[in-house]
């Protein structure tokens, strides 16, 4: 899928922006603040409906307006597709495929497959476990429909036996039974989804170890694991032992949302001992394991988003992720940068078309 023409209208700084882009890299540099991010934001928005930074669609209308548009034009293997989505304030957003309003968003996510790699993504490393579980749901559930349902039911079942414990506690009062009854739902959803969660790192760590080491120029060792409760004892196990600490809590202290990945650079965690540059080459090896296990799943090579990648990285790493990009591994991608020369150096090292568009 190239994305070959995108308009923006009102969305964030940008008033009026149209651009024909070129199939293989397009570079958008300038000054901080120019909307260079906008740019790459309002790509993402074309392929999941929202913006990577800002969830709350209304503030993406750029102050003082009262709707925004982002219209892009899609080609794959010769076909056309019209991609326009839009809000104007107090109303629901809207997206249109080749004219036609989905009803739902979620029969729209899939069709246009992308990874963003962008500075944000360091919340992987320094936010709690609830920001890594939310990485490794996104990319089971982009292949997996049947894992993202799971996940909404377990979390259902979750809310219910925490609101029951929650009423124990305040009418003084216990059913086994009835919580016997949530035990068993949370154990059918929780066990499928640390399945699923299970299989999945087997096949990512190899493929993120394999970028890392590649980006660094094999420099140091770093390692990702899964850390759950649910590697030493099973779901039911742990709700049965964890009882009288749950009716104390009035929650649920056990299961699969307490989940996290372990990101460790020479045996210790990267958030305290890694390097700026080794934190940030630990986080692209992430995302393009990421876009590795996309395209290896969906047989299709995902729009590549790299928001300001170049910032802290050392030269031989920058000339490293530049032979990466070489390779006919990646398709369409996009970069924004503050330095002009900069990005025009690194790009024309590359057998690529490119444009680079100042602005
Ligand atoms: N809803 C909005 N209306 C108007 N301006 C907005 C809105 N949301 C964000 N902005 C502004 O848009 C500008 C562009 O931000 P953007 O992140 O795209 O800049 P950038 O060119 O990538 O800069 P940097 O080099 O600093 O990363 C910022 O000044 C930001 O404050």
């Amino acid at each position: 899928m190239i994305l070959s023409k995108i308009s923006l209208i009102n969305y964030k700084n940008i008033v009026s922006k149209d651009f024909t882009l070129d199939s293989n890299i397009n570079c958008f540099t300038g000054n901080n603040g120019v909307g260079k991010t906008t740019i790459l934001d309002a790509v993402h928005y074309l392929a999941f409906g929202k913006s990577y930074f800002n969830p709350i669609a209304s503030q993406n209308i750029k102050h003082g307006e009262d709707f925004f548009v982002v219209d892009g034009t899609f080609e794959k293997k010769g076909n056309e597709e019209r991609i326009v989505c839009s809000l104007k304030k107090g109303q629901k957003k809207s997206i249109k495929r080749n004219g036609k309003v989905y009803d739902k968003l979620s029969n729209h996510l899939g069709l246009i497959p992308l990874v963003m790699i962008s500075p944000s993504d360091r919340d992987l490393i320094i936010e709690g476990s609830e920001t890594r579980r939310k990485f490794m749901d996104n990319v089971i559930s982009q292949s997996n429909k049947k894992y993202l349902q799971n996940l909404i039911s377990y979390n259902k079942v979750l809310t219910q036996r925490n609101a029951l414990l929650k009423y124990f506690a305040l009418n003084n009062t216990f059913d086994g039974t009835t919580l016997e009854v949530y035990n068993e739902q949370l154990c059918a959803f929780g066990n499928d989804i640390y399945q699923e969660r299970v299989a999945f790192l087997d096949a990512f760590i190899p493929i993120f170890k394999n970028r890392y080491a590649l980006i660094s120029g094999n420099s140091e060792q770093i390692d990702l694991s899964y850390d759950s409760q649910l590697n030493e004892q099973t779901l039911s196990e742990l709700l049965v032992a964890n009882l009288a600490k749950d009716r104390v809590l009035q929650y649920t202290s056990v299961g699969l949302h307490k989940d996290d990945l372990k990101f460790e650079i020479d045996g210790y965690p990267i958030k305290k001992f890694g390097s700026q540059g080794q934190q940030k080459s630990f986080l692209i090896a992430l995302k393009l394991a990421q876009f590795d296990f996309i395209k290896n799943i969906s047989h299709v090579k995902p729009i590549l988003l790299l928001d300001d990648i170049f910032d802290k990285l050392d030269e031989s790493r920058v000339t490293h992720l530049v032979q990466l990009v070489n390779d006919d591994t990646f398709g369409q991608i996009f970069i924004s940068d503050t330095h002009s020369e900069r990005t025009e150096e690194v790009v024309k090292k590359t057998n690529q078309s490119y444009k680079i568009f100042k602005l």
